[in-house]
């Protein structure tokens, strides 16, 4: 499934995915490194926002809200890195996989789009075998240190507001769908990542019985969450177009395996901790929820953290 920010009513579900995967596998087995060839995008590299601009635009969307143009918005920025000679995107894969087994991890090269490496850990919408659709509500971010354990983890007034932002508007997409019975369990805090870059989230995770086609249509309807965009998600996202000053691409769309265990099973994710590959670079992305307390330096820390998610495999490949 494909989903792009910048055109919010396409998404591309394949139909036939389950029947592409063992001759996708035995493909890949078969070819030797050196003969897959990898497809960049014929877009124009993004802005990397410096920490002066990104600490401007913290500071923007700060007055945005205290003008209560918006509730909360989620402002993100790219970063470029060099790539390390004879980088391979399927060791990085590799890699991802062994340091993040709870984040889904991706690696996707498709003509006109490029190719996306990431490690997420943030599910948009999952449809199970027995027909139950769940989604989560996640928001904020902490270092996990050596004293801070998700038993302990103390959280301020800011990143509890932000957490019950996403979870109201969670709610808000179940009413559009109709979706009246859930069940919802937390917020608790999660262990978001491994070593490299760990974090701790807060979640709810509203769950509902129905019919396969709810996790399709919530997620079209959902996506851009207000974890990624903002809220209202209009405002937010006019407030972004206006100001961010790049273009996202796919990070912060949604991907994953749809109809690929069995016909109506979906898993998506949404598309965080991800860098795009160019012939001799790498763009990494990240961003950070803001809400009327957000420092800016302290949102700036907080991409730097989260970039190393993926920046720990180009650094280890170097
Ligand atoms: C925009 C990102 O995170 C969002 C999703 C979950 C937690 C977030 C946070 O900690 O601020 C953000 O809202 C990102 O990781 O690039």
């Amino acid at each position: 499934m494909l989903y792009d920010a910048a055109q919010p009513d396409v998404v591309a579900v394949s139909a036939l995915a389950r029947d592409l995967v063992p001759a996708l596998t035995a493909w890949l087995a078969a070819a030797p490194v050196e003969q897959l060839s990898w497809h960049h995008s014929a877009q124009p590299l993004p802005h990397a926002a410096t920490e002066a601009e990104y600490t401007a635009l913290v500071r923007t969307g700060v007055a945005a809200i205290e003008e209560k143009e918006v509730v909360k918005v989620v402002t993100s920025r790219a970063a470029r890195r060099a790539l390390p000679t004879g980088f391979d995107p399927l060791a990085a894969f590799d890699d991802l996989s062994q340091k993040y087994p709870q984040a889904f991890v991706s690696l996707v090269s498709v003509p006109g789009v490029g190719t996306w490496l990431g490690a997420t850990p943030e599910i948009l919408a999952e449809v199970t075998a027995d027909g139950t659709f769940r989604t989560m509500a996640l928001a904020a971010t902490q270092p996990l240190t050596a004293d801070v354990t998700p038993r302990t983890a103390i959280w301020r007034q800011k990143e509890i507001e932000e957490q019950a932002l996403v979870a109201r508007y969670i709610v808000s997409c179940f009413k559009q769908l109709r979706l009246r019975e859930y069940h919802e369990t937390g917020p608790r805090t999660v262990i978001a990542g491994q070593p490299a870059a760990p974090a701790h989230r807060l979640r709810g995770e509203p769950a509902a019985r129905a019919v396969p086609v709810v996790g399709h249509r919530y997620a079209a309807a959902a996506a851009p969450t207000s974890a990624v965009g903002g809220m209202p998600k209009v405002a937010a996202m006019a407030f972004l177009n206006k100001h961010e000053g790049y273009d996202r691409a796919y990070y912060s769309g949604f991907l994953g395996p749809v109809n690929v265990a069995a016909p109506g099973i979906a898993r998506l994710y949404v598309n965080l901790r991800c860098l795009q590959l160019h012939a001799h670079e790498a763009v990494l992305y990240a961003g950070t929820g803001l809400t009327v307390d957000s420092d800016p330096e302290r949102e700036w820390q907080e991409t730097e953290m989260k970039l190393q998610t993926v920046g720990t495999v180009i650094a280890a490949a170097s």
